[in-house]
């Protein structure tokens, strides 16, 4: 499927990095969320339960879905597109230096935002600047979602 047909999803912090405070973990996790549910008809809640449409996991090389990640750098995390099992989950590549509003590292906000666009059904975009531009391009204050993903946002949630 490409998109869910539900406004209203579920999500499951499975781990958390040792990267961060757990609080910080969270709040980036829930600001990332608001950039779409701020753009289009959606609901993120979190539930304590592994049937939740997205599970969150911080993993590194092989961990048990076929695309290992490669260490620290390249590869920074990735998302299924929506659908049952594994769709929706967002693994995140734990040899990256996940940081928090900080010009350091990377930046789980920026990151997060960019794979639950994956995990919503949003492709990558060949719009500079745009966030589902395959390419991080670092820490943004007081980011603002650019227009190309509103757009891709509202094509499929309205
Ligand atoms: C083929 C994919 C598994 C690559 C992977 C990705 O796009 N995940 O969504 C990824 O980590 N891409 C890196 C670029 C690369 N090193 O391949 C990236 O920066 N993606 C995350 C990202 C974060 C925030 C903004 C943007 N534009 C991109
Ligand atoms: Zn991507």
């Amino acid at each position: 499927p490409t998109k869910w047909e539900k406004n209203q999803l579920t999500y499951n912090i499975v781990n958390y990095t040792p990267d961060l405070p757990v609080e910080k973990t969270r709040r980036a996790l829930v600001d990332a969320f608001k950039v779409w549910s701020g753009a289009a008809k959606l609901s993120f809640t979190e539930v304590r339960s592994r049937t939740a449409d997205i599970l969150i996991q911080f993993e590194s090389r092989y961990h048990q879905d076929g695309y290992p990640f490669d260490g620290n750098g390249m590869i920074l995390a990735h998302a299924f597109f929506p659908g049952d099992n594994k769709g929706g989950d967002t693994h995140f590549d734990d040899d990256e230096r996940w940081t928090f509003n900080s010009t350091e590292g990377v930046d789980l906000f920026m990151v997060a935002a960019h794979e639950f666009g994956h995990a919503l059904g949003l492709g990558h975009s060949t719009v500079p600047g745009s966030l589902m531009y395959p390419w991080y391009q670092g820490y943004q204050p007081n980011f603002k979602l650019p227009r190309d993903d509103v757009e891709g946002i509202q094509r499929l949630y309205g």
